[in-house]
């Protein structure tokens, strides 16, 4: 477990080989105050057809051009959302001998405590985080996998994964609508999947060399992030990177591969990255929503047509997964890979 960077991360200098190369490194973390992701306040969507066509043009338009978006009023439960921070906050915590059953690089286990990434024996640097991974959806299936201390654990981030797996629905169902997709193109197979990352940065004291989590995009269909109230992620948009402020009681949503290419490239997938600061532990918990490994991932027969023939081919998450990991998560090379 010495691995973890819960584990040695006040030593100076940061160690070499989580220093990235120049022109990856964050350099200056502050990013300038300029655009906002958008907030969309979810519960006007209930407040007749109006205000729902409008809530779905936010979305979309968000989706578009940010590929990002966070929502508030969105129906999670705060208190929900508050004790899931502080559960996951309060494992990271745990002594080592309380969590050392978990701790494995085998990434076929069912619950996984681990540091930086899957790809940790091949990686050239080392992401500056630890991390707890699982499945969460449906909770029967998986619940019993998951850290039996602290005690409340399965309870509350069960309830967190019930709530977000609603509201993944909801949000999927106003982009159908919006793309003009049959009702319900997202149940089903094509969203039937749902993996928590809990993510813990502890403090860096050079963060202008390392990473939190180093520039990717998400390979899946759609990500609902519960950050806490430290700043770190950030998004790359027209050449500069753009913070992705926490707001209180909030969710990040962020656009995977998978719903790029089921729009045809019409919502658009970005890339990302979380940067370290030299005095605070972060917390986020990603949960990742996406298609069950067999099924078929093309553009809707809605969104194609003679003016805008399919971008890419059919494929499997499973091929697609491969791919990405195959090409060192290069997003683009995997895209080209599956074009049409
Ligand atoms: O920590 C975060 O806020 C986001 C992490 C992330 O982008 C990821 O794990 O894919
Ligand atoms: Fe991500």
């Amino acid at each position: 477990m010495e691995k973890l960077v819960s584990n040695w991360y006040n030593v100076r200098p940061v160690p070499e080989d989580c220093i990235y190369p120049s022109e990856k490194r964050p350099g200056n973390i502050h990013v300038p105050k300029g655009e906002v992701i958008p907030v969309i306040d979810l519960s006007e969507a209930d407040k007749g057809d109006r205000n729902r066509t409008l809530v779905i043009q936010k979305i979309l338009k968000a989706a578009q051009e940010f590929g990002f978006f966070q929502v508030v009023n969105h129906g999670v439960s705060e208190n929900v959302m508050d004790e899931t921070t502080s559960v996951v906050r309060e494992f990271f915590q745990m002594p080592d001998e309380s969590k050392q059953h978990l701790f494995t690089q085998d990434f076929s286990s069912k619950c996984i405590y681990f540091t930086s990434c899957e790809n940790y024996a091949n990686e050239k640097v080392h992401m500056w985080r630890d991390f707890l991974q699982h499945q969460c959806h449906p909770l029967d299936t998986w619940r019993h996998f998951w850290p039996e201390s602290p005690a409340r654990y399965r309870d509350i981030v069960g309830a967190c994964s019930v709530g977000i797996k609603n509201l993944a629905s909801r949000i999927l169902g106003l982009i159908s609508e919006g793309l003009s997709l049959k009702s319900g193109y997202f149940d089903d197979e094509l969203s039937s999947c749902m993996v928590l990352t809990a993510l813990h940065y502890p403090p860096c004291p050079e963060p202008s060399l390392a990473l939190g989590t180093c520039p990717h995009d998400d390979a899946n269909l759609i990500t609902f992030v519960l950050q806490d109230e430290v700043s770190g992620l950030q998004i790359f948009k027209d050449d500069q990177w753009i913070g992705v402020d926490p707001i209180p009681h909030a969710f990040v949503v962020n656009v995977g591969c998978l719903l790029q290419v089921i729009s045809n490239d019409k919502l658009r997938s970005v890339k990302h990255r979380v940067v370290t600061n030299a005095s605070r532990f972060r917390s986020s918990s990603a949960f990742f929503v996406t298609a069950s490994e067999g099924s078929v991932i093309e553009p809707a027969k809605g969104v194609v047509n003679e003016h805008n023939p399919a971008v890419y081919r059919p494929f499997t998450p499973k091929e697609f997964c491969m791919k990405f990991f195959e090409n060192d998560a290069d997003t683009e090379a995997t895209f080209n890979h599956f074009k049409a």
